[in-house]
């Protein structure tokens, strides 16, 4: 794995320490800071935020393999296409229903799910997906993954600005009637920007279904502070750019009005640490 110092430093000193739902593990692992450790690899796992994702794309560059294929696993719905613009390796995308976090340096801690949808179908999908499954993380292989990455980008959109906002868990947010009204109006907005931008959201065909759908996922996690709630709390740049501000953005190009995503966004930019990055 590579990741930051002090990750690493830990990883190093003690291990890789899981405390998942089903069991709690100290595993051993290669650990590093130099992106120069994905030499050779012929899959490397890219699980950065989407605000790294260009940097780290690029910065990888000098050591991919020719024939490495890069698995994005990653909110957002445009990180395979920019990995692949950039890098001009195989990319396929994964679509992460896992609730998780880093408590401390080394460990990292699960809260909920923890299934995967990947695709295109195409080479070595297939054979990736077998390696997940061999692990115990249930994957499955998806032909329609832009729709599915679409699915998620609506529950995400739906509930990550809000749970960041209020400092409260999807859960919460799923019961609180009020809370629940703006949900649906964030749903309603992004599935017309995916109409109009000609995809069609798995379990979404309609307002009704994918206030289900995203209903469905808070009482799944209902423990789970969204990631960009964490994000907030730790006074790190969150995702928003490309949850409620791709939606916004996508809206202003498309002629379709967004005006709840558009607000939640700009709140959450400005909770932020200062950045001059612009929609
Ligand atoms: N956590 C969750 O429950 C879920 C996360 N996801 C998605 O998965 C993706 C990853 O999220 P998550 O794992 O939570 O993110 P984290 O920020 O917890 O972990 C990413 C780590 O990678 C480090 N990093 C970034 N760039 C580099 C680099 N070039 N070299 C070495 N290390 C680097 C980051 O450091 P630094 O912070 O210093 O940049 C950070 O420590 C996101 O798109 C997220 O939305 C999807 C579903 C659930
Ligand atoms: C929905 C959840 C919690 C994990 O699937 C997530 O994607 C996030 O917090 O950003």
């Amino acid at each position: 794995m590579i990741g930051r110092e002090s990750f690493v430093t830990a990883v190093k000193q003690r291990g890789l320490t899981l405390d998942t739902r089903m069991f709690n593990e100290v595993v051993s692992v290669d650990a590093s800071t130099e992106l120069a450790a994905a030499r050779n690899a012929d899959l490397v796992l890219f699980c950065v935020k989407t605000t790294n994702t260009e940097a780290t794309a690029r910065a990888l560059v000098p050591f991919l393999a020719p024939g490495c294929t890069v698995l994005s696993l990653q909110n957002g719905v445009e990180n395979a296409d920019q990995i692949s613009a950039i890098t001009g390796r195989q990319t396929i995308s994964a679509v992460v229903y896992l609730a998780a976090a880093v408590p401390a340096p080394g460990t990292v801690k699960h809260t909920g799910r923890g299934d995967l949808i990947i695709g295109p179908d195409g080479s070595r999908v297939a054979e990736i997906a077998n390696l997940f499954r061999d692990a115990g993380v249930g994957c499955v292989v998806s032909s329609r993954i832009q729709d599915q990455l679409w699915e998620k980008l609506i529950c995400n959109s739906a509930l990550n600005a809000i749970s960041a906002l209020c400092q409260i868990t999807y859960g919460e947010a799923g019961d609180d009637k009020a809370v629940w009204e703006v949900v649906g109006k964030v749903i309603a907005e992004a599935l017309a920007v995916a109409r109009a931008a000609g995809v069609s959201p798995t379990n979404m065909d309609d307002v009704d279904t994918a206030n289900t759908t995203v209903r469905k996922l808070t009482r799944q996690i209902a423990a789970a502070y969204s990631s960009t709630a964490q994000d907030l709390r730790r006074k790190k740049r969150t995702e928003i750019d490309a949850l409620n501000g791709f939606i916004a953005r996508r809206g202003r190009e498309l002629g379709v009005p967004t005006p709840v995503n558009q607000t939640l966004w700009a709140l959450v930019r400005a909770a932020e640490p200062r950045t001059d990055t612009v929609t």
